[in-house]
């Protein structure tokens, strides 16, 4: 006989609407939804709100880049996320170029083999050749139904436009969803040198190597090449107005495009890279680098606006040590910050905490909309009856100070260090598992399994329909209306 655990006493809050109601447990799924009821755990939600756990879409453990690897791996990453409610999240598969995706997914499926929490792949097109345009097939069967594509880093995982075009197409043919890291790499390489010809070599170079124009631009001409393409389109770590302006004015349009902010920079500025400690300010580098608080005005206004979606991390932390490979050339830190577990507790205290967002909607950004998004709804976003018990009861009063002394990231500093948050997880259920017990982890490494998403989602569909309604037809003309000469 299965155990069943209920959730007794809390407030359902899912993405579209509030109500009281307990919640029943068996084999990792939710089977009732109900008052008064039974079961053989009984959990206490009282005054706490019940919420699908969160996932977020972009992360990067364990991830080969810039010459080291990111410290956490799927173990501590997982664990990092499921502190803070995050029950599921989805890594980046990056074949290195003129590596068969096949092979890097191997390596990707054995490293992920100690997750905590569920977990899937994005998978990403690094190079372009007939072999990768046939693997795109064989990766969309093997339950991957998301390509990412750099626009960034020259040199290393950078495509060209005529090779975002094809991968495009591509995605088109077989229901996928591309995704871009949006920023012009021709632009920032150039920009860098001028830089250190010009000596500035600390990390307030990187932001100044990588202003807001370098991502709209990008953002723009993704947009563009997608809706040619005739597929919709994920862009990654939205973080300015000029970015936001060009997915805003796209989707005004009717074009099927999605943005996604980062926890980092709807609350953390660019100055952070004038610190006076170069720690402080190398350990905040990442791409795209912090704004200035206007960027994360526009931000805020477009998850309550709805033309932004998806609120993520980019989770991708390096030590104190791989930080200073730049110390005295700021192209050479690598890229990167953490966010794991402090994504859903700094999104409440910021934005629910603040009116910014409704609870519905804090729902809607940390996982219904990316799990529709992923077509994995409503097995992972949802509290419906047979959705998977990915669950966290939230309690709203519960605080804490953000420390790295007591994080789940194996990195000894955390870039919301020092920032007191209120609204915590009582308990965190990874598929029915208690992973998180008021504070006291009890995560179980291996317990994650990765999550197969199918191709062609109904938005993929409706696209496909219209742009083949919508095509260039030749025009038929009888003889009569043809000039006597031909
Ligand atoms: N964002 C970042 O700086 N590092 C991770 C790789 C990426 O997403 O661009
Ligand atoms: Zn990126
Ligand atoms: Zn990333």
């Amino acid at each position: 006989m299965s155990q069943r655990t209920v959730i007794k006493g809390g407030t359902i809050v899912a993405a579209d609407r509030s109500y009281e109601a307990d919640v029943a447990i068996e084999d990792g799924k939710i089977v009732q939804i109900g008052t008064n009821l039974n079961g053989d755990k009984v959990l206490d939600a009282e005054g706490c709100y019940v919420m699908p756990g969160g996932i977020d879409p972009h992360v990067h453990l364990e991830m080969p880049f810039m010459g080291t690897h990111s410290k956490d791996d799927f173990e501590s990453g997982t664990r990092a996320g499921l502190a803070g409610g995050t029950t599921m999240v989805v890594d980046f598969c990056l074949p290195s170029p003129g590596q068969s995706m096949l092979e890097a997914l191997e390596a990707w499926h054995a490293k992920s083999k100690r997750a905590c929490a569920d977990y899937s792949f994005h998978m990403a097109v690094t190079w372009w050749s007939e072999q990768v345009f046939n693997e795109m097939q064989q990766v969309v069967d093997l339950g991957i139904n998301s390509f990412k594509h750099f626009m960034a880093y020259k040199g290393a995982l950078m495509v060209e436009d005529d090779e975002l075009f094809d991968s495009f197409r591509r995605c088109a043919a077989l229901g996928a969803l591309p995704m871009v890291h949006a920023e012009n790499g021709d632009v920032v390489a150039t920009m860098q040198q001028k830089l250190l010809a010009d000596g500035i070599r600390g990390p307030e170079g990187h932001g100044l190597s990588r202003p807001p124009e370098v991502e709209g631009e990008a953002t723009n001409r993704a947009i563009m090449i997608a809706d040619m393409a005739g597929v919709p389109l994920y862009v990654v770590h939205t973080s300015c107005e000029q970015a936001h302006e060009a997915i805003r004015r796209a989707r005004q349009k009717g074009m099927r495009v999605f943005g996604e902010p980062l926890i980092q920079h709807l609350v953390l500025d660019e100055s952070e890279y004038r610190n006076p400690s170069w720690d402080h300010a190398a350990q905040r580098v990442m791409s795209p680098p912090f704004r200035d608080k206007s960027h994360q005005d526009s931000l805020w206004a477009g998850l309550q606006a709805g033309s932004l979606q998806v609120v993520a991390t980019d989770h991708c932390a390096f030590s104190i040590e791989q930080k200073r490979n730049g110390i005295d050339d700021f192209t050479k830190i690598p890229n990167g910050t953490g966010g794991l577990e402090d994504r859903m507790p700094v999104l409440w205290s910021e934005g629910v905490n603040t009116g910014r967002l409704t609870p519905n909607e804090f729902v809607a950004v940390t996982s219904t909309n990316i799990a529709k998004i992923l077509n994995i709804y409503p097995q992972k976003g949802a509290i419906v009856e047979g959705s998977d018990a990915d669950l966290v009861v939230w309690d709203p009063k519960k605080s804490k100070t953000i420390s790295p002394e007591t994080q789940q990231s194996v990195v000894e500093y955390n870039v919301f260090a020092g920032r007191e948050v209120t609204g915590l997880p009582r308990y965190t259920l990874s598929r029915g598992e208690v992973a998180v017990d008021d504070g006291k982890i009890c995560a179980t490494p291996g317990h994650g399994r990765f999550v197969e998403r199918a191709p062609f989602p109904e938005v993929n569909k409706a696209l496909s329909k219209w742009k083949e309604l919508t095509a260039p037809r030749q025009v038929q003309r009888s003889a009569e209306n043809m000039p006597a000469c031909v």
